[in-house]
């Protein structure tokens, strides 16, 4: 079937899309040397690795931080479980966000971003004002800052489900507390003060949280959930639908299936702990692919640094040996840049390179 002009197209969310059950729009269909393999690449184990572990002591804790050493390295991700969020909580996060997408168009468009900037919170069904010949993404998302507590825009925050707000911000607590304990450990398999990167991100370091909702697609073969990407974050915690796979990393140069362990999180390196870390942390490239059966949800939150900060690589980290391989950036000049290369399907990290 065929979908109308690419004005009426604008007005059509991914989910309304879905619904009709057609072949995918033009817009949507990638280039053959982006398209999802035929053959499901090879799942592969991301080791889990134990949070609290990583702050016990003796050969446990040093076995598990080995453990994340060499995870962070092939990866980029691990998986945190003993992280101290309930599996209920999990599950709450993920439900209320289906709900909300299972919302009628009218409810949904209530917390649409389009009337407002485009940096600013709610939801996207349709990217606004991108250019002609950029290929659509299949899902729609909701976005909304959660930390610190007094930036958020509550009212662009759906009260519909009643338990929305309620639950999402007992999660960006939680959230918190996690970020904390990763920075710390990561600062201590660099050698670095444990709270370097907590003091480097700053009091006033961000949290934004984007529910993805990828629904079915008739052609999965042609068509991305998200385009190959890195984040512009400093690291980024993923909760996965426990239903159903989807996200892919580049490991090796080849596009591996991440399969989650039940109620773990997902935790992924971004561009500014790469740019920190003078390289020894190396953001992934990874994307999302869609199926013909059934929706998938994603929670995903990005913590990013103080806007005006500037970062650039620790002076700890750079050597005769190990020269400096970024130079340092204004945070909020770092996500502006983001944004366009994004649209032009560019590494932001690659801008700052010495
Ligand atoms: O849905 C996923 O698994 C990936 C989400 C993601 O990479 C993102 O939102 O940046
Ligand atoms: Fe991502």
């Amino acid at each position: 079937m065929a979908y109308g002009s690419s004005a009426e197209e604008q007005e059509t969310s991914v989910l309304e899309l879905a619904r009709d059950g057609g072949e995918p729009p033009h817009s949507y269909v990638r280039r053959e040397e982006d398209r999802p393999l035929d053959a499901s690449p090879p799942a592969s184990p991301i080791p889990p690795v134990d949070l609290q572990l990583l702050f016990s002591s003796g050969p446990s804790k040093e076995s598990e931080m080995e453990k994340l050493r060499s995870t962070l390295d092939s990866w980029g991700f691990f998986q945190a479980i003993n992280h101290g969020i309930s599996s209920s909580l999990l599950e709450k996060v993920i439900n209320v966000g289906r709900e909300f997408f299972y919302l009628s168009k009218e409810e949904r468009q209530k917390f649409s971003k389009q009337a407002y900037g485009k940096d600013e919170d709610g939801l996207e069904t349709i990217p606004q004002n991108v250019p002609k010949d950029r290929i659509l993404e299949w899902n729609d998302h909701l976005y909304l800052q959660v930390i610190p507590e007094h930036a958020r825009k509550i009212d662009r925050w759906p009260d519909n489900p009643t338990s929305f707000r309620n639950i999402l911000h007992e999660y960006s607590m939680k959230i918190n507390d996690v970020i904390h304990l990763v920075l710390q450990a990561m600062a201590n398999l660099v050698g670095l003060e444990e709270d370097y990167f907590v003091r480097q991100f700053g009091n006033m370091a961000t949290v934004h949280a984007r529910f993805n909702y990828y629904p079915p697609c008739s052609r999965p073969d042609l068509v991305l959930g998200l385009k190959s990407h890195s984040d512009g974050s400093g690291i980024t915690i993923l909760l996965p639908d426990p239903a159903v796979d989807g996200l892919e990393v580049l490991k090796d140069n080849q596009w591996v299936r991440v399969c989650p362990v039940r109620h773990a999180i997902l935790i992924n390196v971004g561009d500014q702990i790469e740019i920190m870390s003078n390289g020894i942390f190396k953001s992934p490239v990874h994307r999302a692919v869609t199926n013909s059966e059934r929706e998938r949800i994603s929670v995903v939150m990005f913590l990013a640094a103080e806007v005006d900060k500037e970062i650039g690589p620790a002076d700890g980290l750079v050597s005769a040996g190990r020269p400096r391989l970024y130079k340092a950036i204004k945070v909020k000049d770092y996500l502006d840049m983001f944004l366009l290369n994004s649209l032009k399907g560019k590494r932001s990290i690659d801008f700052v390179r010495v």
